[in-house]
């Protein structure tokens, strides 16, 4: 949104503004609008008499109120002397948006603030401003506090003295252009103005005027078989063993049937919208001063690095500002497009020169990388090189016409009254390329390509061969008109083409302007606008390409869009956070089908192997799951989405944090004091409670007594033990009924209330573990009470652990850790924790470990080995450690915080038998086995 204040009697303002008068009011404290300001000055004018100072617009639907005033000039400390200064005019703009009830409401705004002379020179209208000052503020920030953003203008003497109009004309405008996210924004820009359409109109309508342009792109126009069907007897079975817009391999194609396609365009608006025409263009001209005068120069572009499509909206885009990019792109085919080993100066061929052909690639052998390079980054070329193009040796070339660049020689023999001159845009490598089948890969990709260099004077490996295509409309939804295609041959009807101009040794028998093709592909446009130095453009379609991604299409685009590194990284963002959807696509299969038949190249294999691994990486996580949604569905489809979610979670990373559990948090804030109380005990008291028997699993056990791990090996568990042993003491709580086994409770005098707390504790974490087996016999499409039966004895062991402060460095040592790396024993572990943190949980696809931050009110829950086993590893038992802490206080912090945890082991009943599953797989891979075998053979290997 804008406004713009015309200032008359500026001169009348100056005085007034700086008219030495006192001002009639302190405007530090009142900006002194609505008419307050300067009652009365020397000359006895009043703010009254200026427009400028009595209206305060309110703009952009009531969001902003503009106002000007007179200010002094900020003062620069004490010493400032007044009146040194000139009072000035300062603008202040007032968001009006805010509302106090929403102290946190904040509206981010960018402003300019311009002033420009008046435009009332005789014969010119429109608005082309001269601006005399200019401001600009970008992200700018109201909110309480801060509503008001004012900006000083210059001296209004300064502005006379400087500027001839403002002082000829006596007026000058204020412009404030405001933008906001919240409104709608024009002009953006001092260069943006009202244009009217139909002048835009006019502007568009001049692209591919042959009449008026001094442009000439040659282009090779890619042949669709699926637009325009050959007939059986016109295909030539290579034309039609590949559609154009299949992503059949990324092993490139070596043949492609083309034509040649000429759009005319002007240099006055190539040169504006892209430097590298300028450079090009204006040395090109420079260098063909000797022309004949009364000819019109024609400067001639042999198109390497796009088809005929592409440049026909590249160049829309130039005349208009607007373009079609295709809704579904063939990323392949923009990357094997033209310019990809294909080239437009093969057009200088036997057969008929406008007729389309096959061609054959050049440089076949040429690797991905050197062929991308072929669209280097945005570097401004210098002058193209001069080089023969026209006749390629063993060639006849029926373009007699087209020339070495750089010569100014004219033609005389073509109908046509236009000088031509020639430049191939192509790249560097071209001429590598193709003088040689093996390239050298040494141009690497973001090369920047400093120079167009025509294409070497080498011929493809075959020459073209003409193919007859029915001459009808290539694109069903913009008939050509009918000269477009002349009913008998192209060269039989040389008088047809509309514009007559004949540029070949034949007549062009496309019309002129050229309807439009269908839309292009965002990809080749994305690599020409690079190429080109058109980052708008270049924007505009990785825009597009990045809101028309989709799973299936985008292991395509990544693989061809290794060069660029912005787009490339947007799309293996894309790709990692989409992995479950890509990994099943079609285009991903094909991949790892090339991958498997060894015809994928070595770094596209090594890219795979990082993004699998960051998809990887980022699936790998822990979700919150609100079991509430399970344990009080209100429908049955709530609590089967629920189970699916949390069985979902156990088969990808085996951890959830569970929020909604019903435990309520001073039970569990209790239950933590009961076992800080408890560790605080001597530790001769602690001593006489000590853990002795794995089938019991009950007691004490002191700092180094045990050594989780997964090794199964004693020897070596014992050796790690002496080695690296765990730094942590533990208290373990069995089911307090059991006839054999007895639970070691501390005198109820040295801990109070702590067995009665542990008690109701189990039982409490038992309900729960019924209730999430209950979750994952639905998620695992199981009867919904299949566990009950077989958890219901309560095996379970409720253990207390408690880590003591000690020195980071103990905890630095390979292998040392507060609790090394261990899966755990039986279906479930409900882990509550403290906000220290250190648990850490493995990603056995990477190997790396991710923090399981502590989340307050939730309980870790993680899959255990006998429930993975049961599962047939549906449900995935994942090694987890705890270590020193992330945070520290300091660097020089030495010491890791004590920490706390209560660990809730469930078990199977001990007389279970646990055999694979119903719903998971045909074949089981484990034997059955019975629990408490399986639990105390591991719990004996643990313990010392
Ligand atoms: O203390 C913790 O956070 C985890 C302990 C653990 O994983 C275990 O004891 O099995
Ligand atoms: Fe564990």
């Amino acid at each position: 949104m804008g406004f713009e204040w015309v200032v008359r009697d500026v001169h009348k303002l100056r005085d007034f503004v700086e008219g030495r008068g006192p001002l009639s009011i302190d405007i530090e404290n009142d900006r002194g609008v609505d008419g307050a300001a300067g009652e009365v000055d020397e000359s006895s004018a009043t703010a009254d008499d200026f427009d400028v100072l009595k209206h305060s617009p309110i703009i952009g639907d009531n969001k902003f109120k503009l106002e000007i005033a007179r200010t002094s000039p900020p003062t620069e400390g004490a010493t400032q002397v007044a009146g040194t200064k000139p009072d000035t005019l300062s603008l202040y703009i007032t968001c009006l948006m805010l509302d106090s009830t929403y102290a946190d409401y904040e509206m981010s705004a960018s402003m300019m603030t311009a002033v420009k002379c008046q435009d009332d020179r005789v014969g010119e209208r429109g608005a082309r401003p001269d601006w005399v000052w200019e401001n600009w503020q970008s992200d700018w920030v109201f909110r309480e506090g801060n509503e008001v953003w004012a900006c000083s203008l210059p001296p209004l003497s300064a502005l006379i003295e400087n500027n001839s109009r403002v002082r000829d004309t006596d007026s000058l405008v204020i412009c404030v252009q405001i933008h906001c996210p919240l409104g709608p924004f024009f002009p953006s820009h001092p260069s943006a103005y009202y244009v009217p359409k139909d002048l835009l109109d006019g502007l568009e309508a001049s692209l591919d005027n042959p009449n008026t342009g001094d442009v000439r792109f040659v282009c090779l126009e890619r042949y669709k078989p699926d637009v325009v069907p050959l007939t059986p007897t016109e295909a030539s079975p290579s034309a039609t063993q590949r559609p154009a817009s299949s992503m059949s391999s990324y092993s490139h194609s070596s043949q492609m049937t083309a034509r040649k396609r000429i759009i005319y365009a002007h240099s006055d608006i190539l040169t504006r919208r892209s430097d590298y025409f300028a450079t090009m263009l204006s040395s090109s001209f420079a260098e063909n001063q000797g022309h004949i005068p009364g000819e019109r120069k024609v400067h001639t572009i042999v198109v390497e690095e796009a088809d005929f499509e592409t440049i026909y909206w590249l160049l829309k885009y130039c005349y208009a500002n607007w373009l079609l990019l295709k809704e579904v792109d063939d990323p392949r085919a923009a990357v094997d497009g033209v310019g990809a080993g294909w080239s437009a100066n093969w057009l200088h061929a036997r057969g008929g020169e406008w007729d389309w052909k096959i061609f054959n690639k050049v440089g076949m052998t040429e690797d991905l990388e050197s062929r991308s390079a072929t669209s280097g980054e945005e570097g401004v070329p210098s002058p193209p090189a001069g080089a023969p193009q026209a006749s390629q040796p063993g060639m006849p070339s029926s373009d007699s016409n087209t020339m070495r660049a750089g010569s100014s020689t004219r033609t005389p023999s073509t109908p046509s009254r236009a000088t031509t001159k020639t430049n191939t845009i192509a790249p560097s490598t071209r001429q590598s390329t193709s003088s040689s089948e093996t390239t050298s890969p040494g141009s690497s990709r973001r090369t920047p390509t400093t120079m167009p260099i025509n294409i070497p004077a080498t011929r493809p490996k075959q020459a073209p061969s003409s193919v007859v295509i029915p001459r009808q409309s290539s694109y069903a939804s913009v008939p050509p008109p009918a000269t477009h295609y002349p009913p008998v041959s192209p060269r039989a009807s040389r008088i047809r083409g509309s514009s007559g101009l004949t540029i070949g040794s034949t007549p062009d028998p496309h019309v002129h302007p050229t309807p439009p093709p269908s839309p292009a592909s965002a990809l080749s446009m994305y690599q020409i606008a690079h190429r080109y130095t058109m980052p708008r453009l270049a924007n505009l379609a990785l825009e597009h390409m990045m809101s028309t991604i989709t799973p299936q299409t985008s292991f395509a685009l990544l693989l061809a869009t290794s060069t660029w590194d912005d787009l490339h990284g947007m799309v293996e963002d894309y790709v990692v956070e989409k992995w479950d959807e890509v990994a099943v696509s079609e285009e991903f299969e094909r991949c790892c089908d090339e991958v498997a038949a060894g015809e994928a190249q070595p770094n596209f294999i090594r890219g795979l192997a990082t993004v699998v691994a960051d998809a990887n990486d980022s699936k790998f996580r822990i979700p919150v799951i609100d079991f509430s949604k399970f344990r009080k569905a209100s429908s049955s489809k709530e609590k089967q989405e629920t189970a699916n979610e949390i069985v979902d979670a156990f088969k990808q990373s085996g951890f959830i944090y569970v929020s909604g559990h019903g435990i309520p948090s001073g039970t569990v804030s209790n239950v933590f004091q009961k076992s800080a109380e408890f560790f605080k005990l001597p530790t001769e008291v602690k001593d006489k409670l000590a853990w002795e028997d794995p089938r019991s699993n009950r007691g004490y056990v002191r700092i180094g007594r045990e050594r989780v791990t997964q090794s199964q090996d004693a020897a070596e568990i014992a050796q790690l033990r002496t080695k690296a042993p765990d730094y942590k003491e533990s208290m373990e709580i069995g089911r307090d009924w059991d006839s054999e086994w007895r639970n070691m409770w501390p005198q109820e005098g040295d801990a109070p209330a702590f067995k009665s707390t542990m008690l109701a504790f189990y039982q409490t974490c038992h309900d729960l573990h019924v209730e999430m087996m209950r979750s994952i016999a639905l998620g695992l499409g199981l009867e919904e009470r299949f566990f009950d039966q077989k958890i219901d004895k309560q095996c379970h062991n409720l253990r207390l652990l408690s880590y003591p402060s000690i020195k980071r460095s103990l905890l630095d040592g390979e292998d040392q850790a507060r609790a090394g790396a261990h899966s755990d024993y039986g279906t479930l572990t409900l882990l509550f924790q403290d906000m220290v943190g250190g648990l850490q949980v493995r990603n056995p696809n990477t190997g790396s470990y991710i923090a399981a931050t502590p989340i307050p009110g939730t309980i870790v829950i993680n899959v255990g080995d006998l429930l993975s086993r049961w599962s047939n590893d549906v449900l995935r038992s994942t090694l987890h450690r705890v270590v020193a802490p992330s945070h520290k206080v300091s660097d020089s912090e030495a010491i890791t915080p004590q920490r706390q945890s209560i660990a809730f082991f469930s078990n199977p009943n001990f007389d279970a038998e646990i055999s694979c599953l119903p719903n998971c797989g045909t074949e089981p891979k484990y034997p059955p086995v019975n629990t408490e075998d399986y639990i105390v053979g591991r719990l004996s290997m643990t313990y010392t």
